[in-house]
């Protein structure tokens, strides 16, 4: 988990240059596991390809100095190793070879994050959807809406970044692999959206046990390596907390804006609030946010609310951001996503719910400039 304190960490990072190639520590990928957290604990590893003990002891001493002095930071651990640069390989098996953390699904040698988005420029806009806790549908919501935007004649992509747990192939009913064409990722089609999945992708036992350079370059990846071709919008469905999933997607500096998917009870609040705060800090608008598992509509029309009434609206008044809509619970849509079948392909009241939701979406995306 990470929090809007490592944003300002890193962009002090990004004041030390590393002598031997030039680069910020930050762009040269030398900073490895970066954390912190509430109690202003920072811990991180500075890796050095080829450099001396000494020069890297002088880089960890700058890089923990830079990082004292951020506000908010109270202790700092950082560790410095050092590796020898390998030969490139030909043969290149994702995960175990030197360049992996930057090359995932062994595709062609990628550029840096900060220009992964400049190859969607045919994406008009690129919307997160993400959210503080998980189980609070938020794939679920993401796979509507992208089915609902298509309806309505947007030209829709959906991302499915969740690398921890990907359920795009299960809430579209597709298992197969994606094909390649000019050294491009095609995405699949369906229900007129252009879906692409992490977990179509790589191997998931794999996938959880990825550090954070390797779920950034997989992040990057998936945004340049796919062939999105021309979309207004391109749906991010993103794993819950925030994490660096986040953290690259506001790196790559192509964040439309944000939407929180979240339950109506308090706890699911708090977790909301830092999300928030986090696209707020790096100045990705909330679109607003979305209330899902609303209540449950009974067979006499009456609403019994499961979960508290009305927490995501009153919360979404305090963090002063909009409120896009409720969802209910509906056992329907829980069965439609089982079966791989979304319930806004087809006549339901959700669908009302989640075209009315798409439709606000379109709105702000007229609007936008990315
Ligand atoms: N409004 C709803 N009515 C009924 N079931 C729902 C609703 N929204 C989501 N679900 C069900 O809740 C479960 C969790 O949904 P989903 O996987 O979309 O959550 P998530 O927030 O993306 O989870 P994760 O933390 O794994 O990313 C699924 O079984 C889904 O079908």
């Amino acid at each position: 988990m990470t929090n809007p304190l490592i944003l300002r960490v890193r962009a002090a990072l990004e004041t030390i240059s590393d002598p031997t190639t030039g680069r910020n520590l930050i762009a040269a990928g030398a900073i490895r596991g970066l954390a912190a957290d509430d109690g202003g604990r920072v811990r991180f590893t500075l890796e050095l390809a080829g450099a001396d003990r000494n020069a890297s002891e002088k880089l960890l001493e700058a890089a923990k100095s830079a990082a004292n002095a951020v506000d908010g930071v109270r202790v700092v651990t950082a560790v410095a190793t050092s590796h020898q640069q390998q030969p490139t390989q030909a043969k290149h098996t994702p995960a175990n070879t030197a360049n992996a953390h930057a090359n995932p699904f062994g595709l062609k040698k990628k550029p840096q994050i900060e220009s992964a988005g400049e190859t969607l420029s045919g994406v008009k806009s690129v919307i997160a959807i993400a959210s503080g806790k998980g189980g609070v549908g938020k794939s679920t919501v993401a796979a509507n809406l992208a089915v609902a935007l298509a309806a309505q004649g947007v030209k829709t992509g959906l991302l499915d970044a969740d690398i921890y747990g990907p359920s795009l192939p299960t809430l579209f009913g597709i298992s197969a692999k994606p094909t390649m064409r000019d050294g491009k990722i095609v995405p699949h089609e369906a229900f007129g959206v252009k879906a692409m999945s992490i977990g179509w992708l790589v191997d998931q036992e794999k996938a959880v046990a990825w550090r954070g350079p390797m779920v950034m370059g997989a992040v990057r990846q998936l945004m340049s390596d796919v062939d999105w071709g021309e979309l207004d919008v391109l749906l991010i469905d993103t794993p819950p907390g925030t994490g660096d999933t986040h953290l690259s997607l506001i790196q790559s500096k192509r964040l439309s804006g944000a939407v929180i998917v979240s339950t109506p009870q308090e706890m699911a609040l708090a977790d909301m609030r830092r999300g928030v705060s986090l696209f707020r800090q790096a100045k990705a608008p909330i679109i607003g946010i979305i209330e899902n598992m609303a209540w449950l509509e009974m067979p006499d029309g009456s609403r019994q609310y499961i979960f508290g009434e009305g927490g995501a609206r009153k919360a979404a008044a305090k963090l002063d951001a909009p409120f896009l809509g409720s969802i209910p619970l509906y056992p329907e849509l829980r069965q439609a996503s089982d079966e791989g079948m979304p319930l806004a392909a087809r006549e339901h009241p959700a669908s009302d719910s989640f075209n009315e939701i798409a439709h606000t979406l379109f709105e702000f995306t007229k609007n936008d400039e990315a």
